[in-house]
């Protein structure tokens, strides 16, 4: 698995779209290239984590997430371990046009029934970034089908009918357990629905992820991982004590909000602050150290204020 060096850093649909566009226009790959990369990535994941589900279905879109879907199929046919893949395409017209260059591949009736418990894994094509309207109630059905299969599901690139800016459900989407993203994480997987429905995100930046944070200048976003979080807590000398390690005020605490008060300054004490102070209303001063010894307490009243 590749994995970018900028990976705690979240990006825009329309961020990666016009990042590909400045790929394709300087030649650093072509867009053939790109696609190729994509679905060799995707093999190379389900080959090492899943090699004994053989029995694959493949969910195809109108889109590029749909070319992948057919890339994908091809390269696990070809991986000699012996795959049986179905792909089930949600658009006929590209079915269509599938089925004249790739007569050997099968395809799913979609007149039958479709009993998805005959199937080891099941990845998702239908829509990647492209997505700009809600599910409507036929996809919908295959949607609540998929989830309700208990089968691990990939989603590539995104789990369809997740907007990929706001981590919105489009009316329904593919409840995914992986998603294999390219070039650059996006916002829309790591907020709001996204967490419940992306599953583990796993990012194939292709060698490109540096370029990706330079063009783009500033992400959408960035993810708090720990290792940053432990990088901005400065380190404490053993000759240091209360004193030499800040000092926080924490303001509030206003009727019926003595909580929060105290949750705000037992942080500020958690995260290494020497001293912790809090102004609060006169009520719940005497409060405060009976909560947490360490903190200090001020009060105000209305006319601390008034001038
Ligand atoms: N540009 C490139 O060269 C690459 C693209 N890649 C893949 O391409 C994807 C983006 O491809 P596309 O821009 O073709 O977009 P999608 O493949 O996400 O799908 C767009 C198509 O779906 C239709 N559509 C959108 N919402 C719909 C809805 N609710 N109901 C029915 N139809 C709907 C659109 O009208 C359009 O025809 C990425 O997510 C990624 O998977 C990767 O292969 C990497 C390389
Ligand atoms: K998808």
């Amino acid at each position: 698995m590749q994995v970018g060096l900028m990976n705690e850093c979240l990006f825009s649909k329309s961020q990666i779209r016009e990042f590909e566009e400045y790929l394709f226009e300087h030649e650093i790959i072509s867009n053939d290239k790109l696609k190729e990369k994509a679905a060799k990535s995707c093999e190379k994941f389900i080959l090492k984590h899943f090699s004994s589900k053989k029995n694959v279905i493949i969910f195809v879109g109108k889109g590029i997430n749909g070319e992948d879907g057919v890339l994908l199929s091809r390269l696990l046919l070809n991986s000699q371990n012996n795959y049986k893949i179905t792909l089930f395409f949600i658009d006929k017209l590209s079915e269509k046009s599938y089925k004249n260059n790739h007569a050997d591949l099968e395809v799913f009736d979609t007149c039958g029934q479709l009993d998805l418990s005959v199937f080891d894994i099941i990845i998702d094509c239908i829509f990647g970034i492209g997505l700009n309207r809600c599910i409507d109630k036929k996809l919908t059905e295959l949607i609540i089908q998929i989830n309700q299969s208990s089968l691990p599901i990939i989603s590539i690139d995104m789990p369809s009918g997740l907007n990929a800016d706001n981590g919105c459900v489009m009316g329904s989407a593919v409840k995914a357990t992986h998603t294999l993203t390219f070039l650059g994480l996006k916002f829309g997987q790591f907020t709001f629905q996204g967490l419940e429905f992306s599953g583990k995100v796993s990012l194939f930046d292709f060698g490109l992820g540096h370029l990706l944070h330079k063009f783009c200048k500033s992400p959408s976003a960035r993810l708090l991982l720990p290792k940053i979080i432990n990088e901005l807590i400065p380190y404490r000398q053993q000759h240091m004590y209360k004193n030499m390690n800040g000092h926080t005020l924490v303001i509030g605490g206003d009727t019926g909000m003595f909580g929060a008060l105290i949750l705000a300054a037992r942080s500020a004490l958690m995260i290494g602050s020497g001293l912790v102070t809090v102004l609060t209303r006169k009520k719940h001063a005497s409060l405060v150290s009976l909560h947490q010894p360490e903190l200090i307490s001020y009060t105000f009243t209305k006319k601390d204020f008034l001038y």
